[in-house]
């Protein structure tokens, strides 16, 4: 019989972290060795033998496990929103010191979330303006979302490689806010609705002509196929993987 992957999850009693521990315990080649949720320690990875820890949890809680299961030689999948510059530096100086290690940090595990941020990305140099919106559960404790913050980096980074001006945009703003959050320049706008799930529209705008480009989870089973994509995958690469987009092949 082959050896199968030893996986804990961490944030096991949250949303995600509940849908992760039934999938991760419905698949083939994984064996599901721990499921912690806040009041337990990180030791017992250790006890347990995880060899992949996939992190669920709050913003303000993941890196330190993050930092706890690469010290101490396990790979980690990591799908918590939360991880700005600062942290990235940080992880990466640790990886250094472990290199044996590999982390991916997802912001978003939905396949076609991928796809909308890399498209998004393509799009950016072609349009004058650009902003997004970002709608979700009222239960989601930060805002603007992962992914919404990821999406305006790569599209900012696109339109400065681009030599891309400034969005057009005269107004003298009388109410904070009214614009949405300047991420890199690009307003995002975030929505926390009842009923909702995770959803994202990135808008374009030319003269004349407008693009608009919308994903939507419907259930946390979208996010299911991605953390199992990741967790099959992060062994076999060292470092720091950000966003899924680094396991596909999103050219081919
Ligand atoms: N990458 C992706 O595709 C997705 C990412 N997310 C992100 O995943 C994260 C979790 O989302 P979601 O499941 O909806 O959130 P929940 O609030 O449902 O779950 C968060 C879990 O974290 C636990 N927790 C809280 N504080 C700590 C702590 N100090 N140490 C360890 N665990 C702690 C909570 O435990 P307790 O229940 O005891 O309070 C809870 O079980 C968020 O950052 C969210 O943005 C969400 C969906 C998709
Ligand atoms: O909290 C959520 O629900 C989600 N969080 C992630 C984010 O902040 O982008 C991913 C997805 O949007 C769902």
């Amino acid at each position: 019989m082959s050896e199968m992957l030893k996986v804990a999850v961490l944030g096991a009693n949250g949303r995600m972290g509940a849908a992760a521990v039934d999938a991760v315990g419905e698949a083939a080649g994984m064996e599901l060795v721990a499921a912690l949720g806040r009041a337990d320690s990180l030791e017992m990875l250790r006890d347990c033998g995880a060899e992949v820890v996939v992190d669920l949890t709050v913003p303000s809680a993941t890196e330190a496990n993050v930092r706890f299961a690469v010290e101490h030689g396990m790979d980690v999948v990591v799908g918590t929103s939360g991880w700005d510059a600062v942290r990235l530096e940080s992880l990466q100086a640790l990886l250094a010191d472990h290199p044996e290690s590999g982390v991916l940090i997802a912001p978003n595990f939905a396949l076609g979330s991928v796809l909308a941020t890399h498209f998004a990305t393509k799009a950016a140099k072609y349009f004058d303006s650009v902003e997004i919106i970002e709608l979700h559960h009222p239960a989601k404790v930060d805002a603007p979302s992962g992914t919404a913050l990821r999406t305006a980096e790569l599209i900012a980074a696109a339109r400065r490689a681009a030599g891309v001006p400034a969005a057009p945009d005269a107004t003298e703003t009388e109410l904070d806010g009214a614009r949405g959050a300047s991420v890199e320049g690009i307003p995002v706008h975030s929505v926390r609705l009842a009923g909702l799930v995770a959803h994202q529209e990135v808008l374009f705008g030319n003269a004349g002509e407008g693009l608009k480009i919308r994903h939507d989870s419907f259930n946390l089973g979208s996010f299911m196929p991605g953390v199992l994509l990741g967790v099959r995958t992060v062994g076999t690469r060292p470092g720091l993987t950000l966003g899924l987009d680094g396991y596909l092949d999103l050219e081919g």
